[in-house]
């Protein structure tokens, strides 16, 4: 997979705060890449810099392995605060007027109302959308012109739940598409839902990134026991991805492994060494757990 923008030590102080401190991951193509930390973090800061909003004090980015220059800068659209829509015009009206701001086709607005799911609706007025459908069309709005890169600034903040799950719906369409989605979030449970991979920040730092699971879920073990605990204990051990084993409770052991473990194929290479399993489990610490240890130091 190719990368489509790659941070470099990026920095960025206002007076007295340390908004953004020697940040460095990679965004790869084709993700949905949620930029994910709590309040105050340097989320925002971080998009704004690489939307040009914004000057980093220190530290370069490329966007797809170029210097960013304006012609790559039309392949991102982005969705940094939600679009000043005119209540009364329609969702075409309104999209027509972004087109001409924005310098690019009418001819694009039929293709990116029908991606929000709104060519039904093109033709009402905007006060007259539900929240979700306000949203959709704010992400419509950053979709013309076709961009490859899609920048989204809190995409769920301030919607009910059904919109919330309306717009994840629309981002995993256009990651279906192909497009690489960038989105800040304070909330796990989104970038859980719909994201592939994560950047994780507390106070302008970056606490780590990388796939989704690999990120936030890196003790995974596996629960296993048989008659003879002694004799397993000992053959496990011997299995060739064995990392660590610590005793569970009632004779069950708790197994890592360097590297993902399938439980079918554990299973077999036991029964292979003359071993039956009386119990195989496999445990993940969830996702919230991990993100909470990661987050408080
Ligand atoms: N223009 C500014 N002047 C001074 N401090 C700022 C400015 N913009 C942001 N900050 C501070 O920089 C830090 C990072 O802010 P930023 O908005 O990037 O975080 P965030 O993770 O996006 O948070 P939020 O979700 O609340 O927007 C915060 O402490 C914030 O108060």
């Amino acid at each position: 997979m190719s990368t489509i923008l790659s941070l470099n030590n990026i920095s960025k102080r206002y007076s007295s705060v340390q908004a953004l401190d020697g940040v460095s991951f990679d965004i790869p193509a084709g993700s949905v890449f949620g930029i994910l930390g709590p309040n105050g973090s340097g989320k925002t800061t971080l998009l704004g810099i690489v939307t040009d909003v914004l000057k980093a004090d220190a530290g370069t980015f490329t966007v797809m392995d170029e210097t960013p220059s304006a012609a790559q800068r039309r392949k991102i659209g982005t969705l940094l605060e939600t679009p000043n829509f005119y209540h009364y015009l329609s969702a075409y009206k309104n999209l027509q007027i972004v087109a001409n701001i924005k310098q690019q086709s009418e001819a694009d607005i039929p293709r990116v109302l029908e991606l929000a799911g709104l060519t039904a609706r093109q033709h009402s007025a905007f006060k007259t959308y539900s929240l979700g459908m306000k949203q959709r069309l704010a992400i419509a709005s950053a979709m013309l012109g076709n961009p490859e890169v899609l920048i989204l600034d809190e995409p769920a903040n301030g919607l009910d739940p059904v919109g919330i799950a309306e717009v994840r719906t629309l981002i995993r369409q256009l990651a279906q598409a192909g497009k690489t989605i960038i989105m800040a979030s304070h909330l796990l449970d989104e970038v859980e839902k719909v994201c592939t991979h994560v950047a994780i920040l507390r106070k302008g730092k970056l606490l780590g990134s990388g796939p989704v699971n690999a990120v936030l879920s890196r003790d995974n073990f596996i629960e296993i026991g048989s008659a003879d605990t002694q004799a397993l204990a000992q053959l496990i051990r011997k299995h060739p991805a064995f990392a660590q084993v610590l005793p569970g409770q009632e004779g069950i052991l708790q197994v890592t492994f360097t590297q993902a473990i399938d439980p079918a194929a554990l299973n077999n290479w036991c029964a292979q060494q003359g071993l039956w399993l009386s119990h195989l489990q496999m445990s993940r610490k969830s996702l919230e757990t991990a993100f909470l240890e990661l987050t408080n130091n």
